[in-house]
C-alpha cells in the first residue's frame, strides 16, 4: 500500500497511453493502479508490462472503467472523443481528477465535460507541453501588437495516423491569436482551403494541416505582412513532453476544487 495518488491510464496501448504508463511507472509522485483499453482489444486481461513487451508489473489491462476508476485518484485520458465523454461522467462519479489530452472534441462534447466538472476536477488541454503553453501566450501578445496588415496562419504537422484537423494545439494557438486581436475565432477561422477559394480575407486566421510519417507534432504561427514575416515555432520531438505535463496535472489536481482547468492553471501561467 502507498499514499501516492493512484493513476489509471486509459487507451493504454496507444502512442500516448504507452508513454504515460512508462512515465507513471518512472515517477515517485504517483503510482499506476490501472490501465484501460476498449472492449475487444487484445491487451485486455494481460499484465500491461507483458503486453508492452517487458516484465510483468502486476497491473492487468481492463475494459471496465467503472471498476478501474473506483479506487483511482486520477484518470489520464488520451483516447478519442466518444470515450473521453463517457469517462468524464464516470471519473466525476468516482471523484477522481480527470486529465484530458484527447483532441477533436466538439462544442457539445466540451459542454458535457463542463457539466462533469461541477463534481470533479477536470484538466484539459490540446497540448500539455510547457513549450506549447508558452507559445500560446506569445502568440496572444504578438497578435495584440500587430494589426490586420499581418495575415495570421497556423501551420501544423503531425504523423500520418492523426485523425483530427486542425490539431488541438493549432486551435489553442488560433484562439490565442483571436483573443490577442479582440475577435472571435469562429468568425475569422479559415481552414481546409481547396480549389478556387478566392483571395485571403483580411483579418482571417488560417489553418494549414500537414500529415506525414512519424512527425510527433510541429506548430508554426506565421504573421505575414508586405515586406516582412514573423514566425513563432514549437517542435515536439518526443511525446514524453506531453506525458510529463499530464502527470503534473494529475498531481496538481489532487488539491483543487471541482472545476474545469487548463495547463495554464497547472503551470501557473497567466492568461494575459
Ligand atoms: N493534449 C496533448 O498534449 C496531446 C494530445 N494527444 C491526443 O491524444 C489522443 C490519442 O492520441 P494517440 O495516443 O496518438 O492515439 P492512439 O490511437 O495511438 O491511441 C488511442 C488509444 O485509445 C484507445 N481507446 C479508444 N477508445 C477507447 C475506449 N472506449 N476505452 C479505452 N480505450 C480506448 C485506443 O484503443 C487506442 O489504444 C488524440 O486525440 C491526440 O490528438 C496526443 C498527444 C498529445
Ligand atoms: O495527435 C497527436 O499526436 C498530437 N495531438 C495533439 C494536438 O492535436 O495538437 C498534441 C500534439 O501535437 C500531438
Amino acid at each position: 500500500m502507498t499514499d501516492l495518488p493512484g493513476i489509471v491510464v486509459t487507451g493504454g496501448s496507444g502512442r500516448m497511453g504507452q508513454m504515460l504508463i512508462n512515465a507513471v511507472q518512472a515517477s515517485d509522485a504517483c503510482t499506476l493502479i490501472g490501465v484501460l483499453e476498449r472492449v475487444g482489444h487484445d491487451w485486455v486481461g494481460q499484465d500491461v508490462g507483458i503486453a508492452m513487451g517487458g516484465a510483468a508489473i502486476g497491473v492487468s489491462v481492463s475494459d471496465d472503467p467503472v471498476t478501474s476508476f473506483a479506487s483511482a485518484q486520477a484518470i489520464i485520458d488520451f483516447t478519442a472523443p466518444a470515450a473521453t465523454i463517457g469517462f468524464a461522467e464516470l471519473a466525476a462519479q468516482a471523484r477522481a481528477v480527470h486529465v484530458i489530452g484527447t483532441t477533436g472534441l466538439t462544442e457539445g462534447d466540451i459542454a458535457k465535460l463542463d457539466a462533469a466538472a461541477r463534481h470533479a476536477v477536470i484538466v484539459r488541454a490540446g497540448n500539455m507541453s510547457l513549450g506549447v503553453n508558452l507559445l500560446v501566450q506569445l502568440t496572444k501578445k504578438v497578435a495584440a501588437a500587430l494589426d490586420e496588415d499581418f495575415d495570421i496562419e497556423i501551420i501544423e504537422a503531425h504523423h500520418h495516423h492523426k485523425i483530427d484537423a486542425p490539431s488541438g494545439t493549432a486551435l489553442m494557438l488560433g484562439e490565442a491569436a483571436a483573443q490577442g486581436r479582440g475577435v472571435v475565432l469562429k468568425d475569422v477561422s479559415d481552414s481546409g482551403r481547396d480549389g478556387i477559394t478566392g483571395a485571403r480575407t483580411r483579418g482571417d486566421i488560417g489553418f494549414t494541416a500537414i500529415r506525414g510519417g512519424d512527425i510527433v507534432g510541429e506548430h508554426d504561427v506565421l504573421f505575414a505582412a508586405a515586406g516582412e514575416r514573423i514566425k513563432l515555432t514549437h517542435i515536439a520531438t518526443d511525446r514524453a513532453v506531453f506525458a510529463r505535463g499530464a502527470l503534473k496535472a494529475a498531481i496538481w489536481g489532487q488539491t483543487q476544487k471541482p472545476g474545469s482547468y487548463t495547463m495554464f492553471d497547472v503551470l501557473g501561467l497567466s492568461e494575459d
